[in-house]
């Protein structure tokens, strides 16, 4: 059976991604929506009860009326946007994150794919919090630069025209109230909030996330490798190889980690460095935004629901 797949949203940046990498599937048949209606409630109702699966790369508030306007039992949902996250009866669309929760996504009729800055934080921290390297309410900072495409059309316009005079690097969400901080926490396993400095740089695309690790107060201070390992031991575990976690190495200076390094593949990796002296550590992580951080993901949790082998799609 071809599945009828409708973009809701499909002029955005994430939407056109999607657009792109699934250009080429003959398995799926992209039902698009005219430009002039791709606004209207009625014309996109029309096309997400049509859909065997929709795929919302929205804001929040229209993805919410998006699922609102769905009326059969049978269209399957993606929503890229924040909205449903932490939501009842939603399938959290980060496969690695457990053994099963590949085998959820694929059951799943409602899917909310992972937020670009939550993947970074959740991937070091809940393989090390489950297997009790770190406690629950370990007070965690993570800090992290992503390319202006993280902002979407608005962003992207905006560093477009200020080109070389934009700032190279732009902290933000100074008054620690991210919209991604609940998801960071739920799926991290944290009881505790974590302390969050995101910054933009002036390029299109690409992220490098850190989270310095103060284990000094740790009543068993975990080591360097016993933090890589138990990271390299869960994302052996992965089927499709999307995360994997680097040697553990001693760098002083780690210029190699390129935030661009994983662009245009629907890939994250792991970086483990570690004092045991003085109980420190860090983990980071390099991928694309809009790789795994947004279209690569939402492609790949597509593929999980269809019952379609990752090998096939050009989103690995
Ligand atoms: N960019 C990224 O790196 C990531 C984005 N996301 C999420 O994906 C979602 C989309 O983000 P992104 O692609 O960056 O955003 P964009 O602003 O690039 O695209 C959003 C699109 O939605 C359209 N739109 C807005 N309101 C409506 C509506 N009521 N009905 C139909 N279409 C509408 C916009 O129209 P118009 O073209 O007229 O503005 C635009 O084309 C967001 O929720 C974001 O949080 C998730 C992870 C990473
Ligand atoms: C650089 C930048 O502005 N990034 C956005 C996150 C990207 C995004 O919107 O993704 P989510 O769907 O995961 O929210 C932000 O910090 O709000």
């Amino acid at each position: 059976m071809v599945a009828r797949v409708f973009i809701d949203g499909e002029a955005g940046t994430t939407g056109l991604q999607i657009r792109e990498r699934l250009a080429m599937r003959r398995d799926l048949e992209l039902i698009s929506i005219p430009e002039e209606s791709r606004k209207d409630p009625a014309a996109r109702a029309e096309y997400l009860n049509t859909a065997d699966v929709a795929i919302l790369c929205l804001p929040d508030a229209a993805a919410k009326e998006s699922v609102a306007l769905i009326e059969n039992d049978t269209t399957r949902v993606i929503d890229a946007s924040s909205a449903h996250r932490v939501a009842e009866g939603w399938a959290y669309g980060f496969a690695e994150m457990d053994a099963d929760q590949g085998d959820i996504i694929a059951a799943a009729m409602r899917v909310a794919n992972p937020g670009c800055w939550p993947q970074g934080l959740i991937a070091a921290v809940r393989p090390l919090v489950a297997a009790d390297l770190l406690p629950a309410d370990f007070p965690l900072t993570y800090h992290g630069i992503s390319g202006y495409s993280g902002g979407g059309k608005s962003m992207i316009a905006d560093y477009e025209l200020r080109g070389a005079s934009a700032s190279a690097f732009a902290p933000y969400g100074l008054t620690f109230n991210h919209k991604h901080l609940p998801e960071m926490s739920e799926y991290a396993l944290l009881d505790a909030t974590p302390l969050f400095t995101p910054s933009v740089g002036n390029y299109y695309k690409g992220m490098l996330t850190i989270l310095p690790l103060n284990l000094a107060g740790l009543d068993k201070v975990p080591t360097g490798e016993q933090l890589h390992d138990a990271l390299a031991d869960h994302y052996a575990g992965c089927p499709d190889g999307f995360v994997d976690v680097a040697p553990l190495e001693a760098l002083d200076r780690a210029e190699i980690l390129d935030p661009q390094a994983l662009n245009d593949t629907n890939r994250l990796r792991l970086h483990v460095f570690a004092n045991d002296a003085r109980a420190q550590a860090a983990i980071l992580a390099v991928y694309d935004n809009l790789g795994k951080g947004a279209s690569g993901a939402a492609v790949q949790n597509l593929n999980l629901m269809l019952g379609v082998d990752q090998a096939t799609s050009l989103a690995a």
